[in-house]
């Protein structure tokens, strides 16, 4: 069944292909997207020979790949391929509020990822869709914008592994990265000095239009009666609180690493970007275990080997970078030998899954049709993304369930707010993208009927479960298996269950008082047999209609009993590297795309510093 994402991305397609003609101008400059419209200035296409040699090659545009080859490439001297499967950002990704639209589309992988028998039951078919960006940008071009850094406590724990990764390091290629357009963070000194307004990426909070900043301010004022203060901004010095969060937009586009990396590296005559080319395994001397190239699967189906001279960077994110090592015969012994690879290093590769599981609470406020309003306010304004959201940080009451440090949250929730009468909406998104039964999509829907909701996607930041990234097959062009593992180590699920009991706590604020709020009272199969609203209810509920933030992350992790050093080097080989998302080996306080962003700044600086080490005269 073709799905209406596919339908919206075509229409798109075809309104960018006649975009020159004045209706169609007019049209678009009415729906507000006529500053994305004429999107020209992605890199041209490079077609790659069968044999080719470049110093460094890339493998994968990312939020890490994009960034690794527009710094290694302002050397001049230095010829920089990066292979791309994906293509160029189409216009759904550039206009900031068309975000939901990507999900199930030739712009993403496409991916299955799978619960443990006894979780997810709310799932038909036990299994999540897990998106990944197929696309230059990788993610950063499909995401849903949020721009948040962790925690410094995030990077103290990874240095503790891996040497040179503390804070202050991070916090310098954070600010390398930024381009900070809130002007109202540089009226505070204490957070001032975590931004910078000269990195190519830029962050912005649109301007709320009337409506919604009173909305915010309401929810931001229940929130501090709930003991969660309101903070200026949630990357700011604070460890806990709330506040509209920053978005990877500015001047109506989406600042993706396509859009602030590539593009400006577009003409650099060192820098090649091969455009549907996916990288099926990296070549490496069984005798003196280095690497010197890539195997690659062209746009024409033809299977050719290219070469690096200097390095091979794996760029490909958290299932692809792991899927490309195993096919490498990079991998655990006994993954490997199942399938008769032979094993070249045995290292942990694919393991270390974990990612950021979300519990969907849905929070019913006033009744009537007058809030429905705000749903089509917002629809002209797709460039700045006007919808009231907000997000904050907790730690559970209950002090039983201590880890992390108390210098770390363990909740992060995102409160979105949706007018009434947007249940056909809701339903689409809870079936297409959450794949949640029927029952459950229908509860969410008619909940939206008649009343203004709160969809909160409440956060557990720091999970212990661990899932795994294995080979389906040997056919490098299958997709890999994905094993979630979530709930697999019980504290998580007490944790979910404590944050869930919290979050509920909105419904006795002032504000929802008032409206005569409710927690609207949807069945789970699962949990059916249970009194709602207990205790053990909300912990059938977490285990059960749990989805992820799209945040996986570790299955290359680094550290001494990684896959990677604390220089993104494979273990055991030599001139190849893992920098992406894949090597994060603990999930910070917040969504990975910045991190990510990090990662490939301070990898290039690696990357270049070992290279002038090597061709030093
Ligand atoms: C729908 C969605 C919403 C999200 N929302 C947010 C958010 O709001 N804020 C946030 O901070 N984070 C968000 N994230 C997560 C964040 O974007 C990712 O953690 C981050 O982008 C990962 O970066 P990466 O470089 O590791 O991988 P990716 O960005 O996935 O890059 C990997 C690239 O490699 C390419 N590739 C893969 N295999 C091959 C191959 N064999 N050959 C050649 N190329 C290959 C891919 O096509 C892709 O371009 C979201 C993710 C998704 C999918």
């Amino acid at each position: 069944m073709i799905s209406i994402n596919v339908i919206v991305n075509e229409f798109f397609k075809i309104l960018q292909s006649v975009g020159s003609t004045s209706l169609v101008q007019w049209l678009l400059r009415v729906l507000s997207i006529s500053q994305a419209v004429f999107q020209t200035g992605w890199p041209e296409n490079y077609e790659i020979s069968d044999g080719e040699r470049f110093d460094f090659i890339v493998v994968g545009s990312g939020s890490a790949g994009s960034v690794v080859a527009a710094r290694l490439s302002e050397i001049p001297e230095i010829k920089v391929l990066l292979l791309e499967t994906g293509g160029d950002p189409p216009l759904t990704s550039v206009i900031p509020g068309f975000f939901p639209t990507l999900q199930g589309t030739e712009y993403d992988w496409n991916y299955k990822a799978y619960f443990d028998e006894d979780v997810g039951k709310a799932h038909p078919g036990g299994y999540i869709n897990y998106s990944r960006g197929k696309v230059l940008g990788g993610c950063s071009s499909t995401n849903y914008l949020v721009y948040a850094r962790g925690k410094p406590e995030d990077y103290e724990n990874w240095n503790r592994i891996a040497p040179g990764w503390d804070w202050k390091t991070v916090l310098y290629y954070f600010k390398k990265l930024e381009d900070m357009r809130d002007p109202i963070i540089f009226e505070y000194p204490e957070n001032a000095r975590l931004h910078s307004t000269t990195g190519p990426v830029k962050v912005s909070r649109p301007q709320p239009l009337p409506s919604t900043n009173a909305i915010d301010d309401s929810r931001l004022q229940s929130y501090e009666e709930m003991g969660i203060p309101r903070v200026l901004e949630i990357n700011g010095p604070e460890i806990l609180g709330a506040a509209r969060p920053h978005f990877n937009i500015y001047g109506g586009r989406r600042s993706s690493t396509a859009e602030s990396y590539l593009r400006p590296a577009k003409d650099r005559p060192n820098l090649k970007v091969a455009k549907y080319s996916t990288v099926t395994k990296v070549l490496i001397d069984s005798s003196t275990l280095r690497a010197y190239g890539v195997q690659v699967y062209t746009s024409s189906k033809k299977y050719i080997n290219v070469y690096a001279t200097e390095e091979v960077i794996v760029s490909a994110g958290t299932f692809n970078s792991p899927k490309i090592l195993l096919q490498s015969g990079i991998g655990p012994d006994e993954e490997l030998s199942k399938l008769r690879i032979k094993t070249l290093v045995d290292l942990p590769v694919g393991k270390n899954l974990h990612d950021h599981q979300i519990v969907p609470l849905i929070y019913k406020g006033k009744r009537g049709l007058e809030s429905a309003v705000q749903n089509v306010i917002a629809a002209p304004h797709l460039d700045t993304l006007p919808v009231p959201v907000q997000s904050g940080y907790f730690r559970v009451n209950n002090s039983e369930y201590a880890y992390p440090s108390n210098l770390q949250p363990q909740i992060q929730f995102f409160n979105t707010y949706i007018g009434a009468g947007a249940s056909a909406v809701l339903l689409i998104a809870c079936k297409t993208i959450a794949n949640l039964e029927e029952r459950v999509c229908f509860g969410q829907a008619a909940s939206n009927a008649f009343n203004e909701i709160d969809y909160v996607f409440l956060v557990l930041l720091h999970p212990l479960s661990r899932g795994q990234v294995k080979l389906r097959s040997t056919d490098p062009l299958d997709d890999p298996i994905i094993e979630l593992g979530y709930f697999r180590d019980s504290y998580d699920l007490k944790v979910a269950t404590e944050g869930v009991k919290r979050m509920n706590s909105l419904i006795n604020t002032t504000y929802f008082r008032n409206v005569r709020g409710s927690i609207p009272r949807w069945s789970v199969t699962a949990c059916e047999h249970i009194e709602w609203g207990s205790d053990e209810f909300w912990e059938c509920y977490a285990k059960n209609t749990v989805v992820s933030l799209l945040h996986a992350v570790g299955t290359c992790r680094m550290g001494h009993e990684g896959v990677v050093d604390e220089r993104l080097r494979v273990h055991r080989l030599a001139r190849l590297r893992v920098v992406d998302a894949s090597i994060i080996p603990l999930i910070p306080s917040g969504n990975t795309n910045a991190p990510t962003m990090m990662i490939g700044e301070k990898a290039a600086d690696m990357i270049k510093e070992d290279f002038y080490e090597r061709n030093r005269v």
